[in-house]
């Protein structure tokens, strides 16, 4: 019996796998532009593993996020998500989902430059908006105007974000959707590197 051919699914995980080769993969971008759920979904497909770097700070500090800010302010945070964004990187291939300002941060940044093939999820205001309001764990939003600090936020972060390897445009479809658009630039820049 002949084997059976491969899927086009298939062949968009095979070949984005191939595209990243030891390198990780890192997700960065605003608040709701979905980098944890996405960054899940991308590393299952490339069957690599997956570290979202919230839940890894708050595994060490025994914290969550809320707690950590307020116990000790947002520069604490900052150098501590540097320092766990620094280890995760160490090897890979793996999908890292950073939180939000991790990239805006210079240290980290350098960390992320360094550690493998960033990945900007840019969404519009709007997009975000709808996604985190429906949770209060982000303590950056606990303001009297959120949507107005979001905006806010996406002024003072976007021409940094900008500065990531890919850019890929996170929309409202399904995030199995946004994923594969994720895999796609992988291979995308994997060709155009190849080329030049
Ligand atoms: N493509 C999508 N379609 C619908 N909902 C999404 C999508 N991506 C993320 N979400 C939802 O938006 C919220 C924020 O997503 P999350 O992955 O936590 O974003 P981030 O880590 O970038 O802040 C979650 O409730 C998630 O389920
Ligand atoms: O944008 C930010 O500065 C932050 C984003 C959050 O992560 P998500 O982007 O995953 O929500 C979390 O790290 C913290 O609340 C700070
Ligand atoms: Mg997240």
């Amino acid at each position: 019996m002949s084997e059976p051919l491969l899927t086009v699914a298939d062949s968009l995980k095979d070949r984005a796998r191939a595209a990243l080769g030891s390198r990780n993969l890192i997700l960065v971008g605003l608040m709701g532009a979905g980098k944890s759920s996405v960054g899940r979904i991308v590393a299952s497909q490339l069957a690599i593993p997956f570290i979202d770097s919230d839940l890894e700070i708050e595994r060490v500090s025994r914290m969550t996020i809320a707690e950590l800010f307020a116990a000790y302010g947002e520069q604490e945070f900052r150098a501590l998500e540097a320092r766990v964004i620094k280890r995760l990187l160490k090897s890979g291939p793996r999908v890292v989902s950073t939180g939000g300002g991790a990239f805006i941060n210079d240290r980290t940044r350098k960390h992320i430059k360094k550690g493998g093939l960033s990945v900007w999820l840019k969404a519009d205001l709007d997009v975000l908006w709808d996604r985190v309001a429906k949770r209060d764990t982000r303590p950056l939003l606990k303001t009297e105007n959120p949507k107005q600090t979001l905006e806010g936020l996406m002024n003072a972060r976007y021409p940094i974000y900008a500065q990531a390897d890919l850019t890929v445009l996170s929309r409202d479809v399904r995030k199995e959707i946004m994923a594969d658009e994720v895999l796609k630039a992988v291979i995308e820049a994997q060709k155009e590197s190849a080329a030049s």
